[in-house]
């Protein structure tokens, strides 16, 4: 089965989570393709996507709405999960999912969303982000957790299996 992991990130935090669960992925078997979503012209060849945004300021990135916008129609009759990382902070804040994830999953026949608390580095932002960081004193740090996300990957790729197994079924 060939997996797509898509995510759109400012600062390379939420990237780097695209990349953990992609190496789990490919730990259980899987052939996985780590990708930008603004890169992605046809997913066609994908048996299976998971589609990763950064939070800013409470919404998902455009590059990420973006592909739903362009791919959800095509993407229903597939196994779909969702994933946002922000949350900073110990314990991470804002914890609760962006407000339009209800819709996206929706739109995309999702399997499942989380949010996973994300990377602050200061020293890397923009002036405009450095301001919006200050005016809601924002802890800096990096709370990535790991072990959360390889566990959510793990399940996914329980999942695949059982889905790969149905398939054998129905072609016999
Ligand atoms: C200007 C700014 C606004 C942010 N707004 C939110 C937010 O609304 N909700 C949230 O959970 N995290 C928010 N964050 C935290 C980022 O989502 C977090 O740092 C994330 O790990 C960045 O991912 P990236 O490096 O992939 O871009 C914000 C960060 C910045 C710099």
């Amino acid at each position: 089965m060939r997996v797509m992991v898509a995510v759109a990130s400012r600062h390379g935090a939420t990237r780097e989570i695209g990349e953990a669960i992609a190496d789990v992925l490919r730990g259980a078997g899987f052939d996985v393709d780590v990708t930008d979503p603004d890169d992605v012209e046809d997913v066609e060849p994908f048996d299976a996507v998971v589609l990763g945004s950064a939070v800013y300021v409470g919404r998902w990135a455009a590059g990420a709405r973006a592909f739903v916008d362009r791919f959800a129609g095509r993407l229903a009759q597939r196994p779909v999960w969702l994933f946002s990382s922000g949350p900073v902070g110990d314990p991470p804040a804002p914890m609760g999912d962006p407000e339009e994830i209800g819709p996206i999953m929706r739109r995309m026949g999702a399997r499942g969303h989380k949010t996973f608390a994300g990377r602050l580095d200061r020293g890397g932002l923009a002036l405009a982000e450095r301001a919006v960081v200050a005016l809601v004193q924002a802890e800096q740090g990096d709370f990535r957790a790991w072990p959360d996300v390889q566990d959510w990957a793990s399940r996914i790729a329980e999942d695949l299996h059982s889905e790969e197994i149905r398939r054998l079924r129905h072609v016999r």
